[in-house]
This record gives C-alpha cells, sequence and structure tokens, in this order.
C-alpha cells in the first residue's frame, strides 16, 4: 500500500488556483524533497492534502481517506510554526502523543536524545526557543513511525548541528519504510537526503521518478 497517493488534487484559495490537477505519489521508504519559489504553494498543497484548506480531487494515505478517523492514524504533519500544548511539559507531550497514536514513548524520547532535549523533560515548551520548540515537534511526528510524514519546512530555526540530526534521523526514518514529505528551500537537502524532487511552480505538481 502507497503511503500517499494523489490524484487530480487541486486547491483553489480565495478563487485564485494556487495547486492544479496534481498526480503524485511516495512510496514506502522514500523521500520527496518538496520545492518551489516563495508562494509557489508547497505549504498549501501539504495542508490541502490533510484537510485544512479546502480542496478537490483523491488523496489517500495507505489507502485511507487522511481526513477519516482510520487515515489519521497513518500520518503525522508538522507545520512550519510549532503547535504545541503550552501548559504540558516535554515529557507529557510524550506521554500524550505516543498514547494519542498508540505507540511506544521510546522512539520520541531517541529523538529527543538526538536533540539533546533529554534533560530538559520537565520544561514547559513556552520557556524554549524558537529552535527547541522545532525540536521538540519533529520528535514527536518521527519518534512515531507513521506510514507517512510531512514536514513543512523543517530545517528552519534548527542550527548546523541539529540540521545534521534531523537528516541523519530522516533518513533512518525512510530506510524503516515511513515515506517521507517536505518542503526546505536549500537545495542541498536532496543530496543529503538521497531524496527525490517534486517541485511545484505555477499551480503545477512535477515529480523526479
Ligand atoms: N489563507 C490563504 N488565503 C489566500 N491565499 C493564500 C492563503 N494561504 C496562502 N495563500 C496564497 O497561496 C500561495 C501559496 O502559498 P504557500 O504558503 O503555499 O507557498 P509556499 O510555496 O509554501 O511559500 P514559502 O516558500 O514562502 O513558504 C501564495 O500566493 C499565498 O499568497
Amino acid at each position: 500500500m502507497l503511503p500517499l497517493k494523489v490524484r487530480d488534487f487541486s486547491v483553489k484559495l480565495q478563487n485564485r488556483v494556487i495547486i492544479e490537477h496534481a498526480d503524485f505519489e511516495v512510496k514506502k521508504g522514500e523521500i520527496v524533497h518538496l520545492i518551489g519559489h516563495n508562494g509557489a504553494g508547497k505549504s498549501t498543497l501539504l495542508r490541502g492534502m490533510i484537510g485544512l484548506v479546502p480542496s478537490k480531487g483523491e488523496v489517500r494515505v495507505s489507502g485511507e481517506n487522511p481526513r477519516s478517523i482510520e487515515g489519521r492514524k497513518n500520518f503525522v504533519y508538522v507545520p512550519d510554526e510549532p503547535a504545541l500544548y503550552e501548559d504540558l511539559t516535554l515529557q507529557e507531550h510524550v506521554h500524550y502523543v505516543a498514547a494519542l497514536y498508540e505507540k511506544p514513548e521510546q522512539p520520541i524520547l531517541d529523538w529527543l536524545e538526538r536533540f539533546h532535549l533529554t534533560e530538559r523533560l520537565k520544561d514547559f515548551p513556552s520557556t524554549h526557543s524558537r529552535g527547541m520548540r522545532q525540536k521538540l515537534s519533529l520528535s514527536l511526528a518521527l519518534g512515531l513511525n507513521l506510514p507517512l510524514t510531512l514536514l513543512d519546512e523543517p530545517y528552519n530555526a534548527l542550527d548546523q548541528a541539529a540540521q545534521e540530526a534531523l537528516s541523519h534521523g530522516i533518513r533512518d526514518a525512510a530506510q524503516q519504510g515511513t515515506g517521507v514529505l517536505l518542503s526546505a528551500h536549500q537545495t542541498a537537502t536532496t543530496e543529503i537526503l538521497q531524496a527525490q524532487v517534486a517541485r511545484v511552480q505555477d499551480g503545477v505538481v512535477s515529480r523526479s521518478l
């Protein structure tokens, strides 16, 4: 079953076509790098696919509609601005997210270890820097090892060491079978991740084979 299948998918915002008739896939264990200039529609494509903005067409995540209860269990989406629970500590985030997806906590804790956040588990995220919040947000998502991981500009706000840790971790996650679709402006990302490319331009999504 494909982690992601998109067919004849379009998004219009305020009467303007942002994505038109997109057809593409992400296979098991594949990393796909979404590229395109500012305003090309990368975030809108990701948001539309999971129902955060209205769209037309077919999206299947491991064969399920991502908006259905079953479908929601198959993917995780990390927005470009971390969305965290300000009244939960880091440890409580780990408990909550693992319980919600019925997954073990240890892989999430392993990600926090990669990012050197293990000694800050009792902190509330509001006391953390932008980069630290990004690291928590990414750990909670990538530690779930779901069939599909969607990452919108995951490298933003990360220092060099954290960017390298993230790249290694994404490659490990893909080797274990997760399909990853991520947007990033750095062209080096494609090579570092040994990723396929999907370009968003003038509403068209074109994927390398
Ligand atoms: N809520 C909205 N209402 C109307 N238009 C929107 C909305 N959100 C985004 N857009 C428009 O959709 C287009 C695509 O924006 P989007 O944020 O998807 O681009 P992007 O490729 O992710 O850009 P960036 O690289 O700057 O993050 C832009 O022209 C933007 O103005």
